[in-house]
C-alpha cells in the first residue's frame, strides 16, 4: 500500500486529434491524460495545477468511491470549488478496489473538451484475478467534434437553440481519421483511404498480439454523446468485468457501452496468424452521421499494413434497441459480488423529461432543471449555510397521470438546485424513468452514473414502472455498478446504501445533457464529514464562512 504521487498541469495544446489540428485540453502536455496506473489499496496524491488562462478546472476521478474523502470527488460546485488559473488542488484518495477507471473534467464542458485519462487499479501482489489472461491491453473510447466546446456551450443555452450533432470522429486512445478510413476501400461511402507514411499523431494504435494467447483488452467509454459498439472481426469476446467489478463471463461478438462504462474482455488469438484483423468502433443508440473508428489487430507473424480480408465488422442497427437490451440482460455479477440488501428504507422516483424555461431547452428530473450554485454543495451542508442553495426538499416521485408516451402536456420546467438528503446507511431505490422528449416519438438513450457508490440494477422494463415490477427485481444476482442506462420509454430500478458520507452527483452522462440540467444531488450524512481541506471550500459562501470563522472582519 503505496502513496503514488503525481503532478497534473491542465492547458490548452494544439494536436492533431482527427488528423486536423485543433485545440484540446491536455495534461503535462499529453492528451489523452497519463494513464494512472496503481495497486488496490494505494492513496493517489495529485496536485493538479490549473494552467488555464481564463478558467476555472476540477478532475473526477470516475468510478472511485471515494471513502472518507467526499471533498476529492472532483466535481465543481458539489465536492469542491473549481480550481483558479495558476491554483493548484490536492487530490489525496485511496482505491480500494481494482478495476478499470478513468478520470475527467466536471466542469462545464471540459470533459468534450479532451479533458480526460485512463486510471487502472490492479489486484495487489500475490492476488489473482477470477480469470487467466497472458497480455492487456487499455482502450479508451470517445467522441470528437470540430466545434469549440465554448461554442457548443453557447449553441445548448440559446434560442434559438443549437444542438452540437453527432460527432464528427471516433476516438481509441484519442486518435481518429477525419477525413479517411483504414476501411475506405471496404466501404461504400466514398470516404478516401486513409495513406498512413508511418508516425502521424492520428495514425491508429496497431493491437499487436501472438497467436494462441489470451488477452484481457480494458475498454472505457468516455464520449461525450455516443452510445458505442465494439467489435473485432473473425473474434469472440468473452466479458469479465464491468465497471470495476467482475461479472459472470459470458460470450458475445461485439459489445454495446455507453458513456461513463468500463468492460474488460478476454481475446483468444486462436484465429489464422496469416491474416489481420478489424477492431472497430461504431455509433449506436442515435441516428448515426460518424464513420466507424478502425484499428487493426495484427498477429506479429505477418505485418500490420497487410490489409485484413475478413469483411469489415458492421455496427447493428442503431435504433435495434431490443438487441440493446439483450446485450444489457446478460450481465450479472459474478458469485462473491457484494449482495444488495433485501428490503430498501426508501424508495424515489426520477422522472426523465426535455423541457423548455422560458424558451431555452432544458433537461428535467421531475420536472426541475439542475443549475449548480456557486457555493459547493458538501461544505454548504457541513457548515449549514442555508443561503447556499434551494432548502425545498427535491420532489422525489412525479405525478400518476403523467404520460410518458406523448411530449409533455405542458413543457414548461423549473430551474433549481435542491438536494435529496439520506440518513447513513439507509437503503435507497432509485426508479429512472423514461419519457418521450419535446418532440413526438423520439425518447433517448440516458446512461447515470452515480458518484461515490456502486448500485445494484435490480432491472430493467418497459412504459411506466409499476408496483408489481417489484416482484421481478434480480435481487440475488444483480450487476454492481457505477453506470446504468435507461432505454428509450422504458425504466431502470437500482438500489445503494447510503454508507458514505458526502455530497454526489447522480447524472446523464451524456455532457451536453448534464449541462442542460438533467442530474440531481444526493447528500448523505454530511454531518459526518471531517477534514475537508480548505482549498475545497475558497469560495462562494464557505468561503466567505471560512474568512469570518478564523479572522473576522477586514
Ligand atoms: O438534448 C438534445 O437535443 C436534441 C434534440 O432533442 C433537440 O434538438 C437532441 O437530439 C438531444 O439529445
Amino acid at each position: 500500500e503505496k502513496v503514488r504521487h503525481y503532478k497534473f498541469d491542465v492547458e490548452y495544446i494544439f494536436k492533431k486529434v482527427d488528423c486536423l489540428e485543433h485545440v484540446v485540453m491536455g495534461i503535462n502536455g499529453q492528451f489523452p491524460g497519463p494513464t494512472i496506473r496503481a495497486e488496490a489499496g494505494d492513496t493517489l496524491d495529485i496536485a493538479l495545477t490549473n494552467k488555464l488562462d481564463t478558467e476555472g478546472t476540477v478532475i473526477h476521478w470516475h468510478g472511485i468511491r471515494m471513502k472518507g474523502t467526499p471533498w476529492a470527488d472532483g466535481t465543481a460546485s458539489i465536492s469542491q470549488c473549481a480550481i483558479n488559473p495558476g491554483e493548484t488542488f490536492h487530490y489525496r484518495f485511496k482505491v480500494d478496489k481494482a478495476g478499470t477507471y478513468f478520470y475527467h473534467g466536471h466542469f462545464g464542458m471540459q470533459r468534450s473538451a479532451g479533458l480526460y485519462g485512463s486510471l487502472i487499479v490492479d489486484l495487489p501482489e500475490g492476488q489473482k484475478e477470477p480469470f487467466h489472461y497472458d497480455e492487456e491491453f487499455n482502450l479508451l473510447l470517445s467522441d470528437w467534434w470540430h466545434t469549440s466546446v465554448h461554442e457548443q456551450e453557447v449553441g445548448l443555452s440559446s434560442i434559438p437553440f443549437r444542438w452540437i450533432g453527432e460527432p464528427q470522429t471516433l476516438l481509441i486512445n484519442g486518435r481518429g481519421q477525419f477525413d479517411c478510413s483504414l476501411g475506405a476501400k471496404f466501404m461504400s461511402t466514398g470516404i478516401p483511404q486513409c495513406n498512413f507514411k508511418g508516425g502521424e499523431e492520428c495514425a491508429p494504435q496497431i493491437l499487436h498480439v501472438l497467436p494462441n494467447k489470451t488477452y484481457r483488452i480494458r475498454i472505457a467509454s468516455i464520449t461525450a454523446l455516443a452510445s458505442l459498439n465494439f467489435a473485432i472481426s473473425n473474434h469472440k469476446l468473452v466479458v469479465v468485468e464491468a465497471d470495476s467489478n467482475y461479472v459472470q463471463p459470458f460470450v458475445v461478438d461485439d459489445i454495446d457501452i455507453y458513456s461513463g462504462e468500463s468492460y474488460s474482455i478476454l481475446l483468444t488469438t486462436g484465429q489464422n496468424p496469416n491474416q489481420n484483423y478489424w477492431v472497430s468502433v461504431g455509433v449506436r443508440g442515435r441516428k448515426p452521421n460518424t464513420t466507424q473508428a478502425l484499428t487493426i489487430l495484427n498477429y506479429q507473424t505477418i505485418s500490420a499494413s497487410v490489409y485484413p480480408i475478413t469483411p469489415l465488422p458492421e455496427t447493428p442497427l442503431w435504433n435495434d434497441f431490443e438487441r440493446s437490451k439483450a446485450f444489457t440482460k446478460k450481465i450479472v455479477a459474478l458469485m462473491g459480488t457484494p449482495q444488495p440488501p433485501k428490503y430498501s428504507n426508501k424508495r424515489i422516483f426520477l422522472l426523465n423529461t426535455q423541457n423548455r424555461v422560458n424558451g431555452y431547452i432544458k433537461w428535467s428530473i421531475n420536472n426541475v432543471s439542475l443549475s449548480l450554485p456557486p457555493t459547493p454543495y458538501l461544505g454548504a451542508i457541513k457548515f449549514n449555510l442555508k443561503g447556499a442553495f434551494d432548502q425545498r426538499p427535491s420532489p422525489a416521485t412525479f405525478p400518476d397521470d403523467y404520460d410518458i408516451t406523448i411530449p409533455p402536456k405542458n413543457p414548461n420546467s423549473t430551474i433549481g438546485n435542491g438536494v435529496y438528503m439520506f440518513e447513513k446507511g439507509e437503503v435507497v431505490d432509485v426508479i429512472l424513468q423514461n419519457a418521450n422528449a419535446l418532440s413526438a416519438n423520439a425518447s433517448e438513450i440516458h446512461p447515470w452514473h452515480l458518484h461515490g457508490h456502486d448500485f445494484w440494477v435490480l432491472g430493467y422494463g418497459e412504459g411506466k414502472f409499476k408496483e408489481e415490477d417489484t416482484k421481478k427485481f434480480n435481487l440475488k444476482n444483480p450487476p454492481y455498478r457505477n453506470t446504468v442506462v435507461i432505454f428509450p420509454y422504458g425504466w431502470t430500478a437500482l438500489r445503494f446504501k447510503a454508507d458514505n458520507p458526502g455530497a454526489w452527483a447522480f447524472h446523464c452522462h451524456i455532457e451536453p445533457h448534464l449541462h442542460m440540467g438533467m442530474g440531481v444531488v444526493f447528500a448523505e450524512a454530511v454531518q459526518n464529514v471531517k477534514r475537508i481541506p480548505a482549498e475545497a471550500l475558497a469560495c462562494g459562501l464557505t468561503g466567505k464562512f471560512l474568512i469570518n470563522k478564523n479572522r473576522g472582519h477586514y
